[in-house]
């Protein structure tokens, strides 16, 4: 199995060696398993269970001081599952491979995810918080958590943080937008010979409105899979979401180009239309691999059993 995972794209981490040492784990787990879906879930669970990376423990904390994981997961068969808005839910990428598996659907929400995380054994209730988060939030002028405040004002905050409104994703550049934790969502493709799978797996954008739910979840914008090979992004959701950026490199692929071009192009095209910054992981059908990002880092890992 050939796996490669990425602890997301933006600033330089605080201690890029730990963080390192766990992506390199994590896709050495995932090249043990037996088949791609099982390689990309369990890939992403060593991540999701450490508190360094925006996913599981230590996921971003939403407007209302909860902090919600999302995960979508898809195969080279074009079976999708994809899980959001999940208060208390650490594994969301076995949550996503539920919906794929057990559900009719692509994807589930809310309080219903988490109910059918339980219903199949899956930990819910989980304390997501850390040191880290709890700090950082505290640190925050954030407005009472509802009931207290309305929608309207979390909105009037959120709207400060992040530009306001319709357009561009990318934080005001007066500096209370994104920062050292928001880069740290969690993705993966995992092949095997010609079958693949990719996943995304994050706690969103830090102070996002209560209920936000980014390109992660959604098919084609965090992730996307075709026989052609897969691909797994990083960066400002909405951006994302924006170009669909996941479903640009694989068409890359499909137009038979080799993975490390796909990559470049996706960053590109993201750049050229919004103006984000955004990182991508690729592997393409004939064992190539392609990475590419246009923010100061973004930490992969790569591990191969053959
Ligand atoms: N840092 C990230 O990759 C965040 C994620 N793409 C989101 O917007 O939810």
């Amino acid at each position: 199995m050939q796996v490669i995972v990425h602890g997301g794209a933006g600033g330089p981490a605080d201690e890029p060696a730990d963080r390192q040492a766990l992506l390199d784990e994590a896709a050495a787990t995932g090249s043990e398993a037996d088949d791609p879906t099982t390689a990309a879930v369990a890939a992403l669970g060593v991540l999701e269970h450490d508190e360094r990376f925006n996913a599981g423990v230590g996921a971003a904390v939403q407007s209302d001081g909860i902090p919600r994981t999302d995960a979508g997961l898809m195969t080279d068969d074009r079976a999708v599952g994809a899980a959001c808005a999940m208060p208390g839910v650490r594994d969301a990428a076995e949550v996503a491979r539920l919906v794929k598996e057990e559900t009719p659907h692509v994807q589930v929400a809310g309080v219903h995810a988490v109910d059918l995380a339980a219903d199949f054994g899956v930990e819910t209730g989980v304390d997501l918080w850390t040191e880290a988060t709890r700090e950082r939030w505290d640190g925050m002028d954030v407005p009472a958590p509802e009931p207290t405040a309305s929608t309207g004002e979390h909105l009037e905050w959120v709207g400060g943080r992040f530009g306001g409104g319709a357009g561009t994703a990318v934080p005001d550049s007066g500096g209370t937008g994104d920062g050292p934790h928001d880069h740290d969502t969690v993705g993966v493709v995992a092949r095997e010979h010609d079958r693949f799978a990719a996943a995304t797996s994050t706690g969103g954008r830090w102070a996002a409105l209560a209920g936000r739910v980014g390109d992660v979840p959604q098919v084609g914008c965090g992730f996307y899979c075709s026989r052609a090979g897969g691909a797994s992004t990083t960066g400002a959701g909405e951006d994302i979401a924006r170009v669909t950026m996941a479903r640009r490199a694989v068409a890359h692929l499909e137009m038979s180009r080799d993975a490390a071009d796909a990559a470049e192009l996706a960053v590109e095209e993201l750049a050229d239309a919004t103006g984000s910054e955004a990182g991508i992981i690729v592997l393409d059908n004939a064992g190539g691999v392609g990475k590419a990002y246009n923010s100061d880092a973004m930490q992969t890992a790569v591990a191969d059993d053959a």
